[in-house]
């Protein structure tokens, strides 16, 4: 089956259908921002190479635009198509703008689309919904079309495992009924689990309201996610010692780290600058620092901005640092032009084969789960600075539980400078993360992965009757 958005269109009448292959029809509405989109093209393109469904991802047309005019997902076995999100082309959104077009606009369109497939006899049945945790109204647009539903978890066990701890949180009177914490300082979440800082807590972005406006988002989110039979996680086995164990939530099925390797091009929002690479051609082995903060949650202020820049000036280092136009207003007078023979400013790098450069020696990160996933696979050590969400929580695996990194609490020269130097010339740390590489992307783990994706694929080939006997 093909789909087809038709550019300027509104709602899925509009949209092309073409029968092509027949398989079951698996629906995957992933979160619309860019560490979610990736891990859930992987996770279709994945699925598509072990036959049996047909991965169809739905998208809101604000990031259909920008994606599909990019790439030709089709080659890799997977189908797209846009519903309406009823936002204003060409407009910023938020967090917030993204939560009002996921919970009011997008569920009708998401639901017409599902009857119209299962009404329509030329189509193949439809499989299953697999749907992103943050975009549970999904959750409850597939129960209501009577489609079972699987979730998708992009970045670390322990990380739901926090979020979802909020009601013992609220008991023990670590934070409030909305989410506020009531005290400051270290505090533990599960005996398994490294401690974190209170004030770290997923949901504590930005003013107070919209603090309090998060905590709510994640509260309905564990809430819907709670009744799901699976959620298939970004992460790897053993991770966390809670996710196989089925108590009384989901059973969290580890399917990652999922790679790109099906995929022909990479899934990015914006345009990659690749002139990077010959840059780095022309660099000394292990000499450059790469340094990317991801795309989302919470950009750095301008003085932080321009802190880390007089800091890289004064190091005169070799860098390369993906800064986006909505961020260098905090760049000194001429600043590129002032770095230009030791310094690269990008818009946005091509990450993997950036990491994968020989000229790379160490990656100063913000710690999104994917950017810790490729550091690993390309065996680069971390420079860690964490900005908001699960960042402090992964941050806290790379320091202190697998030690592969180091953390930095700001930038002046002396923290960069340290850091960058603990971080490049300690090779016990580029043991470990060697060691890591074989543990979590070896055969053995690749293979273990496979099973888990074939044990929950199998499961939802069983007839809907013998599946809704063991939910
Ligand atoms: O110049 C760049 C910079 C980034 N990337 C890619 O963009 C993705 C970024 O993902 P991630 O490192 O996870 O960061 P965010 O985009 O900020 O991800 C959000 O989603 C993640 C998964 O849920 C969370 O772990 C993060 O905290 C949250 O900010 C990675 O695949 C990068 O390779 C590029 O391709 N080019």
């Amino acid at each position: 089956m093909v789909c087809e958005n038709l550019g300027e269109t509104k709602g899925i009448n509009e949209i092309i259908i073409k029968q092509e292959i027949t398989k079951k029809i698996v629906i995957m509405v992933p979160y619309p921002a860019q560490g979610h989109v990736t891990p859930m093209l992987k996770l279709a393109s994945h699925m598509s190479t072990l036959g049996s469904f047909q991965p169809l991802i739905v998208l809101p047309e604000f990031i259909h635009r920008r994606l599909i005019s990019k790439m030709n997902l089709t080659r890799a076995g997977i189908q797209c198509v846009a519903i309406p999100d009823g936002l204003d082309e060409g407009k910023p959104c938020d967090f917030f703008t993204i939560e009002t077009a996921m919970e009011d606009c997008m569920p009708a369109h998401l639901s017409r689309l599902i009857k119209k497939l299962q009404d329509d006899d030329d189509q193949e049945e439809v499989g299953c919904l697999i749907v992103d945790v943050l975009a549970s109204w999904a959750m409850e647009v597939g129960r209501e079309c009577g489609v079972e539903v699987a979730g998708f978890w992009t970045a670390m066990v322990a990380a739901y495992s926090l979020i979802s701890s909020f009601p013992e949180l609220i008991q023990r009177g670590l934070v409030s009924d909305a989410g506020l914490p009531q005290h400051e300082g270290k505090m533990t979440f599960h005996p398994d689990q490294p401690t974190v800082n209170i004030e770290d807590l997923p949901w504590l972005i930005g003013t107070e309201a919209a603090k309090k406006a998060r905590f709510k988002f994640w509260v309905r989110t564990i809430q819907r996610s709670r009744s799901l039979k699976w959620i298939l996680a970004n992460s790897f086995p053993n991770e966390s010692q809670r996710e196989e164990s089925r108590n009384c939530g989901p059973i969290i099925c580890p399917v990652g780290p999922l790679r790109s390797d099906g995929l022909n091009e990479s899934p990015t929002f914006w345009e990659e600058d690749r002139s990077c690479l010959g840059w780095l051609d022309r660099q000394k082995p292990n000499s450059v620092v790469y340094i990317s903060f991801g795309s989302w949650v919470s950009p750095m202020d301008e003085a932080k901005v321009r802190s880390l820049a007089l800091t890289l000036e004064g190091l005169r280092r070799p860098f390369i640092w993906v800064l986006g136009p909505a961020w260098r207003d905090g760049l000194p007078n001429g600043y590129p032009e002032r770095v230009e023979n030791f310094g690269k400013i990008v818009g946005w790098a091509p990450q993997v084969d950036v990491l994968q450069h020989e000229a790379v020696g160490c990656y100063l990160t913000h710690c999104g789960w994917n950017s810790t996933m490729e550091a690993v696979q390309c065996k680069k050590n971390l420079l860690c600075f964490p900005v908001a969400g699960d960042q402090s929580l992964n941050c806290e695996y790379i320091v202190n539980v697998w030690k592969i990194g180091v953390k930095i609490n700001g930038f002046s020269i002396k923290d960069v400078g340290d850091g960058i130097k603990r971080v490049m010339e300690d090779t016990k740390m580029k043991t470990r993360i060697e060691r890591l590489n074989e543990r979590i992307m070896g055969e053995e783990a690749t293979l273990k992965v496979k099973q888990n994706m074939l044990h929950f694929m199998n499961d939802l080939k069983r007839p809907i009757d013998q599946l809704q006997m063991n939910l």
